[in-house]
């Protein structure tokens, strides 16, 4: 079988070289000629999966190491008879784990306060759910919004669901949707300047397609009161990223949310595994490519309030992750950079390892575990 394979998917050599020849390329220089002699193609969010690409082609896989579809012309591939796979749910935790960092970054620096404010989680899927479950954790006051779920007549009564004018009246609104065209749920621009306009959120956070926010008219609202604050991990025109946005944006990162490297290995074991269910192969994962426990954290003993062990969490979570770092990195990489678009591609490539609290090792005694066993998604393994 003859593979090609976008080269920032980890692990992807081994893990398929058992089953055809790989050839790995810059998922953005991706093109039709590449592929008239493979059968499997396997890419990230940056190759357009379109009419353009498969014009060559006689593929019979194609994966998507990613939660977003956007990229991918999916009606196309089930056209041609193509099999497709993507990796629902793969980076979850790693955007979730983002969004608390990011806002334990802006209450420090006195934008977010969670005893007053209220956060928005747009989009209940794998993402808004995770996120959901650690605000949950922590005693963070939320609402959620998300009607084409509630449609089909889902119900979650650990959560209280809102409309659209509702959710744009918390104080912090998170955005979690899929950047789509159908009506009636089309995102495009879900936040444009009548939102802006009316609602009354004052920190806004964008961890899902760049597309979803009008950054234009964000940029305008950034610049009408200083009280306005973004943090903003995907932007519209991606990776050529507006530089007096870059400039008024209170955290700014390079589509790295779901980066963690479980994220990025959960991702390329998912499309992994639909590979060989498709061709009927076995898919077991080597023992040795599983991932090693990153850290181990103990809670005091003397930290038994809720109040003390959220500290404590936010503290090993700071350990494992600073954000400020990755805005740091990418501030100094775009501002001095002849090619912003390759500089931004350039900090997604050789990004850091990043781990996740979740897959950390927390110890704690007896008496915190019994008193907080509905931090299970922020203690996995106490
Ligand atoms: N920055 C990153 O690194 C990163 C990582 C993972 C995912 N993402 C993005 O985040 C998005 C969400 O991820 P997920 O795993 O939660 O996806 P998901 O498909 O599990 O959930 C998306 C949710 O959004 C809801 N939704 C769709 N249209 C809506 C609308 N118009 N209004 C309100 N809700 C709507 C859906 O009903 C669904 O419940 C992905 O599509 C992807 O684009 C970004
Ligand atoms: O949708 C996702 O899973 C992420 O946004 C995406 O995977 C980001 O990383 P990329 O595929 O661009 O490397």
């Amino acid at each position: 079988m003859r593979i090609l394979a976008d080269e920032n998917m980890p692990l992807v050599r081994e893990l398929f070289e058992a089953h055809g020849d790989i050839e790995l390329r810059p998922g953005r220089q991706i093109r039709a000629e590449h592929l008239h002699d493979k059968e499997v193609l396997l890419v990230r969010s940056v190759t357009r999966v379109d009419a353009e690409l498969l014009s060559e082609s006689a593929l019979k896989f194609v994966g998507s190491a990613t939660i977003g579809n956007d990229h991918i012309d999916r009606h196309l591939l089930q056209q041609r008879g193509i099999a497709f796979a993507n990796a629902p749910g793969c980076n979850a935790n790693a955007v979730a784990e983002y969004v608390i960092a990011c806002l334990d970054e802006m209450q420090r620096r006195g934008v977010f306060n969670p005893d007053q404010h209220a956060i928005a989680i747009i989009g209940y899927g794998n993402v808004g759910k995770r996120l959901a479950q650690k605000l949950l954790a922590l005693g963070w006051s939320f609402v959620v919004h998300d009607p084409p779920l509630l449609a089909t007549g889902f119900t979650d009564a650990s959560v209280r669901f809102v409309n659209k004018a509702e959710a744009l009246q918390a104080q912090v609104v998170s955005l979690h949707i899929p950047l789509q065209k159908q009506e009636p749920w089309s995102t495009r621009h879900w936040i444009g300047e009548a939102e802006l306009r009316d609602g009354k959120f004052h920190l806004l956070l964008n961890t899902c397609r760049g597309p979803v926010v009008d950054n234009q008219a964000l940029l305008q609202w950034l610049h009408a009161s200083s009280q306005h604050q973004a943090v903003l991990d995907v932007w519209e025109h991606e990776p050529n990223v507006d530089a007096d946005l870059l400039a008024k944006v209170a955290i700014a990162t390079p589509h790295i949310a779901g980066y963690s490297l479980e994220g990025k290995t959960n991702g390329s074991f998912a499309v992994y595994q639909a590979f060989c269910k498709h061709f009927a192969l076995s898919a077991d994962i080597p023992e040795h490519l599983q991932l090693p426990v990153p850290a181990r954290f103990a809670l005091p003993a003397t930290a038994v309030s809720a109040s003390q062990i959220n500290q404590q969490l936010l503290g090993f979570l700071r350990e494992l992750y600073l954000p400020t770092q990755d805005d740091r990195r990418m501030r100094e990489a775009l501002t001095t950079a002849d090619d912003v678009a390759v500089a931004f591609d350039l900090l997604r490539k050789q990004y850091p390892v990043r781990r996740e609290l979740y897959s950390a090792v927390i110890e704690a005694s007896a008496a915190i575990c019994a008193c907080y066993a509905n931090m299970a998604s922020m203690l996995p393994r106490v």
